[in-house]
């Protein structure tokens, strides 16, 4: 994997599943990272993990709700690093209702965070890399039923297809300034945080399980390679894009031949 040597991200939600696996790898690769959450103990861990393996990071804590806090978040990145290379928007909030039992309260958290929240992170960081005349690359972690839609998430396809329009207006109207937005976008993924809001029983894992061709759940590292993969120069032709990495799932299930728990394939497991 291309390196990411001397450069500085901010990382939201990065003190657990595939934000803190993305912190990591993005350390692993040479980068300094500032991670985002509202809790600041997964976040000190994360830290504490990436100064372990001689990298560098940043815990500070915030809520992607809050404009000011987001602006305090992206100039103490600035502050401690000196640079601002781009930013990892992955923090969401989500849980599976009927759309007819959601509540306005209920729905807004979920858009405030997941839509909200990556347009505060998304403006406060370009803001400063357009001031610095940097260029720089921001990826966004999506679902696929930002464009398939889903029964029981109506709030979070919703807010998902929001960030997906303001991925691919922003591609265009800040190439001027060598900034790429481009999004990943992850099947069902074991992280505890989707496992509690989504799959909390045994018959709903296993459920979501029989929809992935693949036959598997994705690891949160492996979501973290395609972030890095997607921020690094390797990708420099690359902005507007949506990389999915699902599994197959959003291509639908099978309708003749074996189900798919009887047809999981060696070539299918994580390397
Ligand atoms: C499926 C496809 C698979 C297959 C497809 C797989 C793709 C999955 C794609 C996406 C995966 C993810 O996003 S996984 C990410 C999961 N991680 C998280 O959710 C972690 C963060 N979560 C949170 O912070 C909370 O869960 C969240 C509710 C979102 C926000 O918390 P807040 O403290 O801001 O808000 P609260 O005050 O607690 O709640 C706000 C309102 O929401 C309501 N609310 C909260 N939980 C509720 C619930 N379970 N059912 C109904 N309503 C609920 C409350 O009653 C409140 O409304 P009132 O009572 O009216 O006031
Ligand atoms: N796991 C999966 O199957 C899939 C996940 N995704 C997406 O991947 C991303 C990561 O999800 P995953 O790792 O599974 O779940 P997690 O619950 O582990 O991650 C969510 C993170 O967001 C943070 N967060 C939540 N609300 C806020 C807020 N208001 N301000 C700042 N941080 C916040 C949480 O930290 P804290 O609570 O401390 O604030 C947490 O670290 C999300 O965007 C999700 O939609 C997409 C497809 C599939």
């Amino acid at each position: 994997m291309e390196s990411l040597a001397g450069r500085a991200y901010l990382v939201t939600g990065g003190g657990t599943g595939i934000g803190a696996a993305t912190a990591r790898r993005l350390a692993a690769l040479g980068a300094s990272v500032t991670v985002v959450g509202r809790r600041g103990e997964p976040l000190d861990a994360v830290v504490a993990d990436v100064e372990r393996q001689g990298g560098h990071a940043l815990a500070h804590p915030a809520d992607v709700r809050d404009p000011a806090a987001v602006e305090a978040a992206a100039d103490a990145a600035l502050a401690r690093f000196g640079r601002l290379d781009g930013l990892v928007n992955n923090a969401a909030g989500n849980f599976v209702a009927p759309a007819e039992r959601l509540s306005a309260n209920g729905w807004r958290a979920v858009v405030d965070i997941v839509l909200n929240g990556t347009w505060n992170c998304t403006s406060a960081v370009a803001r400063r890399m357009i001031e610095a005349g940097t260029p720089g690359a921001i990826v966004s972690v999506i679902a696929t039923y930002a464009w398939t839609g889903h029964p029981g998430t109506v709030h979070s396809a919703a807010a998902k297809a929001g960030v997906v329009a303001m991925t691919r207006t922003l591609a265009v109207e800040w190439a001027r300034y060598g900034i790429r937005l481009n999004c990943v976008a992850p099947g069902p993924t074991e992280t505890e945080g989707a496992g509690a809001a989504l799959w909390a029983d045994d018959a709903d894992r296993e459920r979501v399980l029989a929809s992935v061709p693949l036959n598997r759940f994705a690891s949160a590292p492996e979501v973290g390679d395609l972030v890095g993969l997607l921020l690094s120069d390797r990708a420099g032709y690359v902005t507007g894009s949506i990389l999915t990495a699902d599994g197959g799932q959003s291509l639908g299930t099978q309708i003749y031949g074996p189900p798919i728990a009887d047809a999981a394939a060696p070539t299918a497991s994580a390397q």
